[in-house]
């Protein structure tokens, strides 16, 4: 068969595999900087294995090469099954991969080495910033030129969420990376003081919009419809999320510096358009949980389905207390707590790191001639090991959280504070530990993906060279 007439899956098949690897890698990093937070011994006195240079590894890997990895992954087998066309181009394909694996290589060498800009979810340094740019603009290229060569006359909604996804990422890294070099390690952002505090958040922000929602949302609309066996829900109600999602997501920023520097009218602004962003992430969600309709009794007994649908319970749960955060009489309580980590992990492990678990569980095996995958049951105890630490991680965050935001603002009858901050610390620690088994189940849940994912590996021959299928008649462009 001529290569034109087939699937390049082999992209696909890269990308996936690493989305386990870096998932295993990145959620270990956090489970060693959950421990360090409760025994700080586990630095070694090394500097390369301090919080402060472990966090922001962290950080990036679990974000950036294992969301990354999975986006990278199901944006390009959707792109290719929805447009009934191969990729623009294999080379090009092949070095978004390898150009993104050499980023993220480099990111754990100078991370771990103190080498970072400072700013959160963007501390890489200005050559690693260069090589970013780079990468993105020729995914962005693969990505639009394959839409472009589309052989139906619609778009697929799922592709105008990755499509989203890729043009924000791009505005939002060029913008936020401006920087004027001191040689080949080091550079002063072009902006200062609370320009540069906002731009920083207005970035911060959309990257949890665009690179942790919009992609995820893409996902969604594939495979949740292709999982349940059922058309999307409401065509109307995705046109209408999409625009309002992406239009509103923009100007909620200032959500991350209330009572700061920040004028105060921005405060609020970004306050409002929180609230009011609650309505289409809740559209989105409705719609994929909708899909159901009619299948519901398949949640019984599909595991897959289970993490897709669950990934949208916690998706609906963060988009719920974020807005409740952005109030500033909560965040004046929330902010600088754990509760505002507890907010971030039900985002990341229940809603972006779920979605993409249930959508690897149902590509992989596709990709290499299997109906599914190894094993079933495995499928299943990774669900509830996953589910279980979750849920144990975010509630412990939640009550630690709280309990801090009030001993912190505890004042005695003369004025004087309550609690004194190593107090409201000593009543921190059994939640940490509660933290640490949560996330230690979640570890574990990833090594059973890991032992599932070899075995059926094994049980194939490489990846299958599927045909293109032509599209229907009446569907396709003339
Ligand atoms: C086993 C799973 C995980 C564990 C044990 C874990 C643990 C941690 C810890 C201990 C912190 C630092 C909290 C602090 O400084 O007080 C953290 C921060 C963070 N983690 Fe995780 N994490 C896990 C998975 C993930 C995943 C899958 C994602 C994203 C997809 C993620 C995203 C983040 C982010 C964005 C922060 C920074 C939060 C902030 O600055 O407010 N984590 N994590
Ligand atoms: C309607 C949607 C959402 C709104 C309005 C919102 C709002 C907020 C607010 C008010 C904060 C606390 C800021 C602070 O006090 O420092 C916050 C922090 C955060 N949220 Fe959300 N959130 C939303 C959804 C999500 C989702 C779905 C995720 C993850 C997938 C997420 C990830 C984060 C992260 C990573 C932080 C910590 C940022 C940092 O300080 O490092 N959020 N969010
Ligand atoms: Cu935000």
């Amino acid at each position: 068969m001529h290569t034109a007439d087939t699937y390049n899956d082999k992209v696909v098949l890269q990308f996936s595999v690493m989305t386990v690897v870096w998932g295993i890698v990145g959620m270990l990093v956090g489970l060693f900087i959950a421990a360090q937070l409760y025994w700080p011994a586990l630095n070694f006195d090394l500097p390369w294995l301090s919080y402060g240079r472990l966090r922001p590894l962290h950080t990036n890997a679990v974000i950036f090469a294992f969301g990354g990895s999975a986006l990278f992954a199901t944006s390009l087998y959707v792109v290719q099954r929805t447009s009934h066309v191969r990729l623009l181009s294999d080379k090009l394909a092949a070095f978004v991969f390898w150009g993104w694996q050499l980023v993220i290589l480099l990111a754990a060498i100078t991370l771990p080495l103190g080498l970072t800009q400072g700013k959160e979810y963007a501390e890489l340094i200005w050559p690693i910033d260069v090589l970013i740019a780079v990468v993105w603009v020729a995914y962005a290229v693969l990505f639009f030129g394959t839409i472009a060569k589309r052989r139906v006359k619609h778009i697929y909604v799922a592709n105008w969420f990755y499509g989203a996804f890729i043009i924000a990422v791009a505005l939002l890294h060029i913008v936020n990376s401006l920087a004027i070099p001191v040689g080949a390690l080091h550079s002063f952002p072009i902006y200062s003081g609370a320009v540069d505090a906002m731009v920083q958040w207005w970035y911060g922000h959309n990257a949890v919009g665009f690179f942790l929602t919009a992609g995820f949302l893409g996902m969604m609309y594939y495979f949740v419809p292709k999982q349940a066996g059922r058309p999307v829900y409401s065509y109307r109600l995705s046109i209408v999320h999409f625009w309002a999602l992406i239009a509103i997501y923009m100007w909620a920023g200032p959500h991350h510096l209330q009572y700061t520097a920040l004028p105060d009218w921005a405060q609020s602004l970004g306050m409002v358009f929180s609230l009011v962003l609650l309505a289409p992430s809740w559209g989105g969600a409705i719609n994929g949980v909708m899909t159901l309709s009619g299948v519901w009794h398949k949640l019984r007994t599909d595991p897959i389905l289970k993490f897709l649908i669950v990934s949208l319970s916690f998706y609906m749960m963060s988009t719920f207390e974020g807005p409740m955060m952005s109030i500033k009489t909560v965040n004046s309580l929330s902010h600088y707590t754990d509760w505002t980590i507890g907010h971030v992990h039900s985002g990341a492990l229940g809603w972006v790191a779920m979605i993409s678990i249930g959508a690897i569980y149902a590509l992989l095996p596709r990709l290499v001639g299997l109906k599914q995958m190894h094993s079933i049951k495995l499928i299943d105890a990774h669900f509830w090991t996953h589910t279980i630490g979750v849920v144990f991680y975010i509630a412990s965050m939640w009550i630690a959280g709280v309990m801090q935001g009030l001993m912190w603002r505890a004042t005695n009858a003369d004025g004087t504070l309550t609690y004194s901050f190593v107090e409201s610390l000593n009543a921190t620690y059994p939640y940490y530990l509660g933290r640490i088994a949560g996330g230690a189940l979640v570890v574990a849940g990833m090594l059973i993906m890991a032992v599932n994912v070899i075995r059926t590996l094994q049980a194939a021959r490489g990846v299958v060279e599927h045909p293109v299928l032509a599209p229907h008649a009446d569907e396709a462009r003339a």
